[in-house]
Parts: structure tokens; sequence; C-alpha cells
């Protein structure tokens, strides 16, 4: 698997039911500098969901940026995506590692230390610290926020990219590059933005000052 850039992932806003927006947005980020993008998509049907998934592999593809797919192996298959990402309720890590081979992206979320050290973890190529402060973004099953000190704990034992999710802005990227992780994944940073292309260079300038990139 080539060496993938996980500084900073635009998670498409699913709340955004008008694909022109969807797709202007998305392109934006991609122009602004998004180095991987996460199609998340919680409520549409299977053939919408599949029909986005296309158009944003053409797009990712374009600008040569992996694109993975929110907790749904079958859609990732079915485009060719570079990965998936799955939550501990959704399909387990073997499951997903058997269907989609080693050479694609699997991300694994955690929501606590103890999950951290568990096999499936460690296996993923990176994981979601989920999340690490609140959001109004995802309504259900949001856990605990982590936090810093949480992002600190878990980097102690885990030497793997780390990718933090949640409440995320220029305001507090910088501390949670600080504090160890590899990089951010956000959604209403980016989205609702009243520029995000503008947004997503910010972010990125300050997130590449604070670490190694
Ligand atoms: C990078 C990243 N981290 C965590 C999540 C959350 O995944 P999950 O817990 O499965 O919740 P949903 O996103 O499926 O609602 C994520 N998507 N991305
Ligand atoms: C998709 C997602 N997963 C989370 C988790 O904690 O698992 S938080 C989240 C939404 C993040 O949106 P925003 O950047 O607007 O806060
Ligand atoms: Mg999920």
């Amino acid at each position: 698997m080539p060496k993938v850039d996980y500084t900073l992932m635009y998670v498409t806003d699913d709340s955004i039911k008008q694909d022109n927006t969807f797709f202007n947005i998305l392109e934006t980020a991609l122009l602004g500098g998004a180095t991987i993008i996460q199609l998340r998509e919680k409520t549409c049907d299977t053939v919408t969901f599949y029909q986005r998934a296309l158009r944003c592999k053409a797009l990712c593809d374009k600008y040569n940026i992996p694109l993975i797919i929110n907790d749904r192996l079958d859609i990732a298959l079915a485009i060719n995506a570079d990965g998936v990402h799955i939550g501990q309720a959704d399909m387990p890590y073997s499951v997903a590692r058997k269907l989609l081979g080693n050479s694609k992206i699997i991300g694994l979320s955690v929501s606590t230390k103890v999950q951290a050290v568990q096999p499936n973890a460690q296996a993923a190529d990176y994981i979601g610290i989920s999340p690490i402060f609140s959001t109004k973004t995802k309504k259900t099953d949001l856990a605990k926020p982590l936090g810093i000190l949480g992002l600190k704990e878990i980097r102690e034992l885990y030497n793997k990219p780390i990718v933090c999710i949640g409440g995320i802005h220029k305001g507090n990227a910088q501390e949670i590059i600080a504090n160890g992780a590899d990089g951010i994944a956000v959604v209403s940073a980016i989205s609702k933005a009243a520029h995000p292309e503008a947004a997503t260079k910010e972010l990125k300038e300050i997130l590449c000052k604070t670490g190694t990139n």
C-alpha cells in the first residue's frame, strides 16, 4: 500500500442532499488541500450512496487523493475505493480485511484506551479518536469526548497513525497535532464554512506548520 497522508481528512456532510452543492464543496476541499476523503452517508438509500460514491471516486482520482467509504464495505468494493472506515459497531475488522484484502486502507474508531490496545485496532491502518471533542454533527452514538489528555494517553499505546475527529476547527487543530495526532478529520469546519476552499487551506497551513509534513 502506498504511504497515506492522513493530515487532513474531509468527511463529507450527509446533511447536504443537493448533489451540486455536495460535489462543489468536495471539489473545493480537494483544491484547498485535503489529503484524504471519507464519504459518509448515514440516511440515504443504497443506490444514492453508490452513485455519490462513483462520482466521489472520479473526483478524488482527478486530484490523486484517496477515497475511503464510511461503514459500507459493499460500496467500497463496488467502486474500488481506497478503503473503508469502520466503527466498533460496524463490520468486524477481521471480516473487513478478508473482504478488502491487504492493499486497502481500513480505519477503525476508538473511543477508549482499552479499544486502542485491542488486536483489531493494532491491526488497522489507522485509528480515529472518536470523538476528541464534542460535536453536534454526529447526532447518534457519540461517545464521551477523549479530549487532549485521552489523545496523549492513546498516543503512548499506539504506534500507527491516529486521526482525531469531532468538534475540530482552526482554533484547536494545532493543539491536536502538537499532542501526537497524525491528522484530523472534519465535517463542518469545511462543509459549513462560508468559503470552504479557504477554510481547507487555512486548516492545512495550521497542520503543516505544526506537524512534520
Ligand atoms: C476518522 C473517523 N473516525 C471516527 C469515525 C466514526 O465512525 P463510527 O464510530 O462508525 O461512526 P459513523 O461515522 O459511522 O457514524 C469516522 N467516521 N471517521
Ligand atoms: C462523523 C463523526 N464521527 C464522530 C465520532 O466521534 O465518532 S464525530 C463525527 C462528526 C464530526 O463532525 P464535525 O467535524 O463537524 O464535528
Ligand atoms: Mg460507522
